[in-house]
């Protein structure tokens, strides 16, 4: 028996949600058409201006304690690219200024920028007391700003990140065993391994250091279930499968997982309404539209890069950062850098998707969507802008899960709505737009 913090939810709460999903269903059946393409269509309009109203609101006055911002920062920017819009360039360079306040003079970024962000006054007495919070560079902030900064894709944007001190700061976070910490002394977990090797990979400064080992640790965490443990022994779930195997695939080690089960554990993940569950007897979540959903497609899309012994990283070249990757290219990881995470562009037939597209956009725009914008968990919840991030990037994954060709356009079938409803297509695997991914790719194949 697994050691589990699991509340399985009651069969009183799990009805509760299926009544809200099953109304909202047949609300959608007894309206005229004219009504339900209105129900049906992705609200851009709406999305648009609450998430450029979040993004203005990052400025100092934001809340002492909030530790998030760059994950904010992330959550906006992505959703505002899905949608196939960008940032005027006044915010853009706003937003670049205030992430490079967040990155740690070792590298890395923290939650918010470090400096003094405080001060209180006692109550009983008249003293003041200044509290002063120095921000620490966390994994999971540096890997949000990260992509934040390579969604805003300029060159201004991409130079900003000091990719040097990044390398010191991601081998500072490598654990002995080979698994990665969350921040100084913090925890070691699978999310930990995912957001270093992905930021590296991003940043072309993935090397045999990192890799090392890391592939054990995740192994250590798939579970009898078939899906990914957060930390060995603990419960499967939808976020940490995503993480271990966008891992495993990036070190050219998926094929040491269970894929079998693995695939089989997620696929179950998606429940009769539409939508999908992170974890066995729990409720349908809008946010698992990407976690559960992108596993499937990454291990799909993804070219199985043979080792190159004659690849930059394999000479030993040194970056112009100033990091070696000398002899990182070995029989004992045979990864070659410069292809991990490339979508393959060949072939043209379509693929049948894992899951089924079409119920989960149905749930997503009609349970999980805010007409008045942002997208949430389930109906009866509120709008936030972490749904809103994934609830989008599931729809992306969906609308385009039919195809093999990262060029072709999206069968009309494939498309629940509208066609207005189509959104760029992501990376599956670093959750960025496609041609984000791909410019950003470039230039630090370039630098
Ligand atoms: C890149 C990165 C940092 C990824 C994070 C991945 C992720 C979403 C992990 C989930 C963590 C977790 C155990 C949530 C359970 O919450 P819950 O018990 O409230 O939800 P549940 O009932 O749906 O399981
Ligand atoms: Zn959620």
């Amino acid at each position: 028996m697994e050691s589990s913090s699991r509340i399985t939810v009651t069969q009183r709460e799990q009805s509760m949600v299926m009544n809200d999903v099953k109304m909202m269903y047949e609300i959608y059946a007894s309206v005229p058409p004219k009504t339900q393409r209105l129900m049906m269509e992705l609200q851009r309009d709406n999305h648009m201006e609450y998430l450029l109203r979040g993004l203005q609101q990052l400025g100092p006055s934001f809340c002492v304690l909030d530790a998030n911002r760059p994950w904010i920062c992330y959550w906006i920017l992505h959703s505002i690219a899905l949608l196939g819009q960008s940032v005027d360039a006044a915010l853009e360079d706003r937003t670049i200024d205030f992430l490079s306040r967040c990155q740690g003079p070792d590298g890395g970024y923290a939650g918010g920028p470090g400096q003094a962000r405080s001060c209180f006054f006692l109550e009983d007495c008249c003293s003041t007391a200044v509290f002063i919070f120095y921000q620490m560079p966390h994994l999971a902030t540096t890997y949000a700003a990260v992509n934040a900064l390579i969604t805003l894709g300029s060159d201004k944007s991409l130079l900003s990140i000091d990719r040097g001190k990044m390398y010191t700061f991601l081998k500072h976070m490598k654990d002995p065993s080979g698994a990665f910490r969350m921040h100084d002394e913090g925890e070691i977990d699978v999310r930990a391994c995912y957001t270093a090797i992905s930021v590296a990979s991003m940043l072309n400064i993935l090397d045999d250091d990192l890799v090392r080992n890391v592939g054990n640790y995740i192994l250590s965490c798939q579970t009898y279930e078939g899906g990914i443990a957060g930390e060995p022994g603990s419960e499967a779930h939808g976020g940490y499968t995503f993480c271990g195997l966008a891992t495993m695939i990036l070190i050219n080690e998926v094929n040491r997982l269970d894929l079998a089960a693995l695939i089989d554990w997620v696929v179950f993940r998606q429940g009769v309404e539409g939508g999908f569950q992170g974890r066995a007897n729990k409720l349908v979540d809008g946010c698992y539209s990407f976690w559960q959903s992108g596993p499937g497609e990454a291990e799909y899309h993804i070219d199985s890069p043979e080792a190159t012994p004659e690849s930059d990283i394999s000479e030993g070249k040194e970056s112009s950062d100033g990091t070696s990757s000398e002899g990182s290219q070995n029989a004992s990881c045979p990864v070659n850098f410069d292809n991990v995470g490339f979508v393959s562009s060949e072939g043209l037939a379509e693929r049948e998707p894992l899951f089924h597209g079409i119920a989960l956009q149905r749930y997503i725009l009609l349970c999980s969507q805010d007409p008045g914008g942002g997208l949430k968990d389930k109906p009866r919840k509120s709008r936030d802008y972490y749904h809103t991030c994934y609830c989008l990037s599931g729809l992306s994954v969906c609308q385009y899960s039919w195809l093999k060709d990262e060029d072709a356009s999206p069968l009309p079938r494939a498309v629940l709505g509208p066609h207005s409803n189509l959104l760029e297509p992501i990376h599956p695997i670093f959750n960025v737009v496609l041609d984000r991914y791909h410019e950003a790719h470039e230039f630090f194949s370039r630098s």
